[in-house]
């Protein structure tokens, strides 16, 4: 039977989340003894444990079907591949940083400077659309330290909570692209695969919508349900069970994450009471 061949990262910031992800889609795959090619029990799928680095161009000629990996190196490699779903993991952005003793006012600071980073790529783009003349220093990795050993003037790399820029001396000065993992996909995957991908997304999507939202339950008087109804949109509608004490209901609805705490304040101004919110596994629509 055809396999979906996926490629993940075989050890670093994203390997952890691509499996936990398969699992939470029901694709049981055991790693233990540390191959670098496994199967899943229950799916036809095939993982491949990679460099993040390398994943672009294998799914590009095929030797994988589909990835999990960092935007911002698909964006580097520039490899022709579809970029199918964000996965809400591995959140980041590309930032200019400099010794925080320097003085910085604007993006002109870097004209004629040396910048050492891991993604020459979108930095050359980056400033050539801005045209400011800089000199770029490759580096495989440990960008931050380039400016202490008088490698380069500043650097451009992955931050996130910014505790590595600090640890070396350095600040952020400019924010340049945020980045998140996503899966990409071969362009031309036959038609068995494709409906594989398809399936597989199909859970991702259900699994992406659950961790986006709560499942909330209150009690309210049968007089506050219109309002209550009016701030709660709900799959479809809001669930209004009737409660045993007369003239109370219970009212069941889902909330994004992101409005949670907007829909909270306005429900207690309508009398809710007794709110109770539960996580979602999963959310098919
Ligand atoms: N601090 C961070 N917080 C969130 N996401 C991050 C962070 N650092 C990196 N990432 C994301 O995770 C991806 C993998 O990061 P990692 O540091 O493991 O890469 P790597 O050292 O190049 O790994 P490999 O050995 O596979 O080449 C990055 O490309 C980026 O998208
Ligand atoms: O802003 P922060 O939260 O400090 O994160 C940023 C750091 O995280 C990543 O490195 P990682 O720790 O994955 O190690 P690596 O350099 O070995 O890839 C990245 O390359 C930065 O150095
Ligand atoms: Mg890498």
């Amino acid at each position: 039977m055809e396999k979906l061949k996926i490629a993940i990262q075989k050890s670093g910031r994203l390997s952890e989340k691509s499996l936990q992800l398969l699992n939470e889609c029901g694709i049981k795959v055991s790693n233990g003894d540390r191959k670098l090619r496994t199967e899943a029990r229950n799916f036809p799928m095939e993982i491949l444990f990679l460099r993040d680095d390398d994943i672009p161009q294998y799914v590009e000629n095929g030797v994988a079907d589909i990835g999990i990996l960092g935007e911002n190196e698909v964006w580097e490699k520039e490899k022709d591949v579809d970029e199918i779903e964000k996965l809400g993991f591995g959140n980041c952005r590309l930032s200019l940083a400099i010794p925080k003793d320097e003085v910085y006012t604007n993006l002109d600071y870097f004209h004629g400077k040396r910048i050492a980073t891991s993604y020459p790529k979108i930095l050359k783009k980056y400033f050539g659309v801005k045209g400011i003349d800089v000199k770029i220093e490759e580096l495989g990795g440990s960008v931050e330290i380039a400016t202490g050993i008088g490698l380069a003037d500043g650097i451009f790399d992955i931050v996130s909570t910014g505790s590595t820029l600090i640890m070396n001396g350095l600040k952020e000065v400019e924010a340049i692209i945020k980045s998140e993992a996503v899966l990409i996909a071969n362009k031309s995957l036959n038609e068995v695969k494709q409906e594989l991908l398809e399936r597989f997304l199909f859970r991702i999507r259900a699994y992406k919508r659950g961790m986006g939202s709560k499942y909330i339950v209150m009690n309210a008087p049968n007089s506050s349900i219109p309002r209550i109804c009016s701030i709660l949109p709900g799959m479809k509608s809001p669930s209004i069970l009737p409660l045993a004490e007369e003239g109370w209901s219970s009212v069941h609805s889902v909330v994004q994450e992101d409005q949670f705490w907007d829909v909270i304040d306005a429900l207690k101004d309508v009398n809710a009471q007794g709110i109770l919110v539960m996580n979602i596994e999963k959310m098919i629509l």
